[in-house]
C-alpha cells in the first residue's frame, strides 16, 4: 500500500484527504499545516491520521509520495531540498489532478465491485472492526427484508439480532456452512469469515448466505418422486401381468418379476438391450409403437428361451409432446388356453348336467323318509355305489340327483341311463361306447360312451333290474376293474364313475331265478336306501301335495296356496300305487278343475280316485321284507356289510378308526372295504 503525506491543509488538503481514505490501496500517513485548525487537519484528527506543522515529523520513514496543495512556492522549495530519493513529491494542480484520476478510477472500480456484488443470488454483509455494517447488497436486502440504506453504519448486532458476525469478528475464526432461521423465517445457508489486516489482525468480517428455502422446497418434491417412483415399482412388481417398459430408443429400461417368471429371462438379459431381445418368434411391438406412434393390441408371438406363446398389448409412453419409450403388457397363452378349456368344460357340464334336485327338493317329515335321508345324506360324502330301491314314482331319481349334487362331484357329470328302454346292443355301445367300424353304421373315429362321459362324475343306471346277463357281466367288470372296454375295442380306458343304480325289482328274487348275477348284486348293493311307497308314510302327503301344489303354481301361473282338509282326507282315502308320481297327476288335474282366481284346492276339485285299484305287486317285492330264502353265507355277508358301512360312516372314513371300533385289523379291513366296494 502507498503511503502518502498530505502537505496543506486547506480546501484541496481536506477534499484529498477524503479521497485517499477512501481509497483501499492507499495510506494516508499525516496532514502537515502551520494551522492546526485548518480543513484538512480537523478532517484527519476525526479520521485519527496525526497531523504536524512540520513536515519532518513524517520523514522517518519519507512517506511513497507528498502531495504538495499549499500553492506555496517555498513550502515546495523546501520540500524538493530535502534529501528523500524514493519520495515522489507532487505538487499543486498535478496534485489536485492525480487524485482526481485515483478517485474516478477508485470510483469505477467501486461500481463495478458493487454491480458484482448486488448480482449475485448470495447475500452479503461485511463489517469493519467495531462490528458495523459496510456491506449490504441487493440480496441481503431481500433475504433480511430492509434496505442498504438503513443497514450501513449501524452495528451488525441491530441489524440481524441473532447474527454471528459480532462473534466471529471477536474470535477471528470462520464459521463455514452453517443453517440459520432469519426473523422472517427464511432459512439460509452462511460462511462467515474474519477478514485480517496486513498486520494480521482482525479488521472486519463477511458473511456470505444463501436461501435455502427453495432448496428445501426441491429436496421435498425430489423426495415426493422417490416415494412415487417406490410406489408405482411395487405396483408394477406386485402384477400378474407381465409388464416391459424401453425407452425411446428401444432399449430395455425396466421389467417386472411377471414378466421373467414368463419369459425366463432375467433383468440383466432385458435391460440396456434391444427392444427384441426377448422375442423368439415375430416382430418386436416395442420397436413398431416407437415408429408409428399408435399403440398395438392382441398381437400373438413368442418370447423367451421357451418359446412361450403370448398376446402383446403395447403403448407407447409420450409426455408433453415428447416419445419417451414404451410399455408392453404380456399375457401368457397356455393360460388363456386352459381358461378356455375349463370355460368350455364348465359350458359342457351346464349343458349335460342333470341333476337338478337337491335333498331340499325331497319333501317328507315321515320316520321312514327321514331314515332314507339320513342314509342318502351319508352316502353322498363318500364315494361307494348307491342302490336305491323302491316301488315306481317314490322319487328314486330325485334322490339320485340330491346324493350327487351333496357330493364332491357335483361340479362333474352326472349321466342318467334308463336301462330299460334300450336294447341290449344299443345299451352296450351307449354304456361302453365303440371303436371305429365295430359295427356298421358306426361313426368314424368310434365314440365315447356314458362311463367315459361320467368320468370324474356320476352315472346313474336306472332300473337297473331290467339289464340282460351279458350286460350285467360287463358293468361287473366296469366295477371292479374301474375301466372300460369299448364295443369293438381291445384297449380299457380307466373310469372314475361313482355308481348310483335304482330298481323297483326284487333282485333277490331275480338272483333266484337266475335273472340277476349274484356277484353283481353284491357289487351294487353296497349302500342300499329304500324308500318306502307313498302309502306307508301318508303322513308326508300334506306337505307333499302343497310342494307340488307350488310346482305347478309356477307352470301354470296359478296362485292356489291351500289345500283343505277335506281334501287331504280324500287322498289319504287312496292307496297311490303309483306313488308320488300319481298324486303329482292327480294334483295337476285338481289345479285344471280350479276357477283361476282360487286359491284354495278343495275336496271337489279332486278328480275320482280308483279305491279299488291295488298296489303294484312286483314293484311291492322291490323291497325285501323277508330273508328267509336266501342262503346262510349271504345273510352273513349282508349284516357284515351292513356293520361295517354304519361303522366306517360313522368314524368319517377313518378307516384306523374303524378297525379300532370293529376290532379288526388294518388288513382285513382294507380287504373287507373292497369287497362290500366301499373303498
Ligand atoms: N319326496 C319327494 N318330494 C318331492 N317330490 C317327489 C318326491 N318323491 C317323488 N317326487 C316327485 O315324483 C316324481 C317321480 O319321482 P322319481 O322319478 O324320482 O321317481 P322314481 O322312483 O325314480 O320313479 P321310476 O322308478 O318310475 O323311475 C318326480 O316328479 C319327483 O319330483
Amino acid at each position: 500500500m502507498q503511503s502518502f503525506l498530505i502537505v496543506g491543509g486547506g480546501k484541496g488538503g481536506k477534499a484529498i484527504l477524503e479521497t485517499l481514505s477512501s481509497v483501499d490501496f492507499v495510506r494516508v500517513i499525516g496532514v502537515v499545516d502551520l494551522l492546526s485548525d485548518a480543513p484538512a487537519m480537523v478532517e484527519a484528527r476525526k479520521q485519527g491520521i496525526p497531523t504536524s506543522a512540520d513536515v519532518e515529523s513524517f520523514l522517518t520513514p519519507p512517506p511513497d509520495v507528498i502531495l504538495e496543495v499549499t500553492g506555496r512556492r517555498d513550502v515546495l522549495e523546501r520540500l524538493m531540498s530535502l534529501d528523500l530519493p524514493k519520495t515522489h513529491v507532487i505538487s499543486g494542480a498535478i496534485a489536485q489532478l492525480m487524485v482526481k484520476l485515483v478517485d474516478q478510477a477508485w470510483k469505477r472500480r467501486q461500481n463495478e465491485l458493487e454491480a458484482i456484488i448486488n448480482s449475485t443470488h448470495d447475500g452479503m454483509i461485511a463489517v469493519n472492526q467495531r462490528g458495523e455494517v459496510t456491506l449490504f447488497n441487493k440480496a441481503a436486502e431481500r433475504m433480511i427484508g430492509i434496505e442498504a440504506g438503513q443497514a450501513l453504519g449501524r452495528p451488525v448486532t441491530q441489524v440481524i439480532s441473532n447474527t454471528r458476525l459480532d462473534y466471529v469478528l471477536k474470535q477471528g475464526v470462520s464459521e463455514l456452512n452453517r443453517r440459520q432461521t432469519l426473523e422472517n423465517g427464511l432459512e439460509i445457508i452462511t460462511n462467515r469469515v474474519p477478514v485480517k489486516g496486513q498486520d494480521g489482525n482482525v479488521i472486519g468480517a463477511v458473511a456470505v448466505f444463501r436461501d435455502i428455502s427453495d432448496i428445501k422446497q426441491l429436496t421435498q418434491q425430489v423426495l415426493d418422486l422417490e416415494s412415487m417412483r417406490s410406489l408405482l415399482q411395487a405396483i408394477i412388481n406386485s402384477s400378474d401381468d407381465a409388464i416391459s417398459v424401453v425407452d425411446a430408443e428401444g432399449m430395455g429400461m425396466l421389467i417386472n418379476p411377471a414378466y421373467s417368471r414368463l419369459t425366463g429371462l432375467s433383468p440383466e438379459q432385458v435391460i440396456g438391450k434391444p427392444a427384441e431381445t426377448d422375442i423368439s418368434e415375430g416382430e418386436s411391438m416395442h420397436k413398431k409403437v416407437l415408429k408409428t406412434r399408435q399403440p398395438v393390441r392382441g398381437v400373438h408371438m413368442k418370447v423367451g428361451p421357451h418359446h412361450k406363446e403370448v398376446v402383446v398389448n403395447v403403448a407407447p409412453i409420450i409426455i408433453g409432446e415428447e416419445l419417451k419409450g414404451s410399455v408392453g403388457i404380456i399375457h401368457d397363452v397356455t393360460e388363456l388356453k386352459q381358461l378356455n378349456r375349463d370355460l368350455e368344460r364348465a359350458r359342457r357340464i351346464i349343458r349335460t348336467l342333470e341333476a337338478k334336485y337337491t335333498f331340499e327338493d325331497i319333501i317328507g317329515s315321515s320316520e321312514s323318509m327321514r331314515h332314507s335321508l339320513l342314509q342318502a345324506k351319508q352316502a353322498a360324502q363318500t364315494r361307494a355305489t348307491v342302490l336305491l330301491r323302491g316301488e315306481s314314482g317314490t322319487g328314486k331319481e330325485l334322490f339320485a340327483h340330491a346324493i350327487h349334487n351333496a357330493s364332491d362331484r357335483k361340479y362333474s357329470q352326472f349321466v342318467r341311463v334308463n336301462c330299460a328302454t334300450l336294447s341290449e346292443t344299443l345299451l352296450e355301445s351307449e354304456l361302453f361306447g365303440y371303436e371305429e367300424g365295430a359295427f356298421t353304421g358306426a361313426k368314424r373315429g368310434g365314440k365315447k360312451g356314458l362311463f367315459e362321459e361320467a368320468s370324474g362324475g356320476t352315472i346313474f343306471l336306472d332300473e337297473i333290474g331290467e339289464l340282460s346277463l351279458s350286460t350285467q357281466a360287463k358293468l361287473l367288470r366296469v366295477l371292479q376293474e374301474k375301466e372300460v372296454l369299448r364295443v369293438g375295442g381291445t384297449k380299457s380306458i380307466p373310469v372314475d364313475v361313482r355308481v348310483i343304480a335304482a330298481t323297483n325289482v326284487y333282485l333277490e328274487k331275480a338272483i333266484q331265478e337266475k335273472r340277476f348275477r349274484e356277484d353283481l348284486y353284491y357289487r351294487l348293493n353296497v349302500l342300499p336306501i329304500h324308500i318306502a311307497p307313498l302309502r306307508m308314510r301318508k303322513e308326508d302327503l300334506h306337505d307333499l301335495a302343497l310342494h307340488l301344489i307350488k310346482k305347478f303354481n309356477q307352470e301354470y301361473g296359478r296362485q292356489v296356496n291351500e289345500i283343505d282338509v277335506d281334501a287331504i282326507h280324500a287322498l289319504s282315502q287312496y292307496d297311490w300305487p303309483g306313488n308320488v308320481r300319481e298324486l303329482e297327476n292327480v294334483l295337476g288335474r285338481a289345479m285344471i278343475n280350479m276357477a283361476f282366481n282360487e286359491t284354495t284346492m278343495k275336496r271337489n276339485h279332486i278328480p275320482p280316485l280308483d279305491l279299488t285299484r291295488m298296489s303294484q305287486p312286483e314293484t311291492m317285492a322291490a323291497i325285501p321284507d323277508t330273508t328267509s330264502d336266501k342262503m346262510l353265507k349271504d345273510v352273513l355277508a349282508e349284516a357284515e356289510r351292513k356293520h361295517i358301512t354304519q361303522v366306517y360312516l360313522e368314524c368319517g372314513q377313518n378307516k384306523t378308526e374303524t378297525a379300532r371300533r370293529l376290532g379288526v385289523s388294518i388288513r382285513s379291513l382294507y380287504y373287507k372295504l373292497e369287497r362290500y366296494g366301499l373303498l
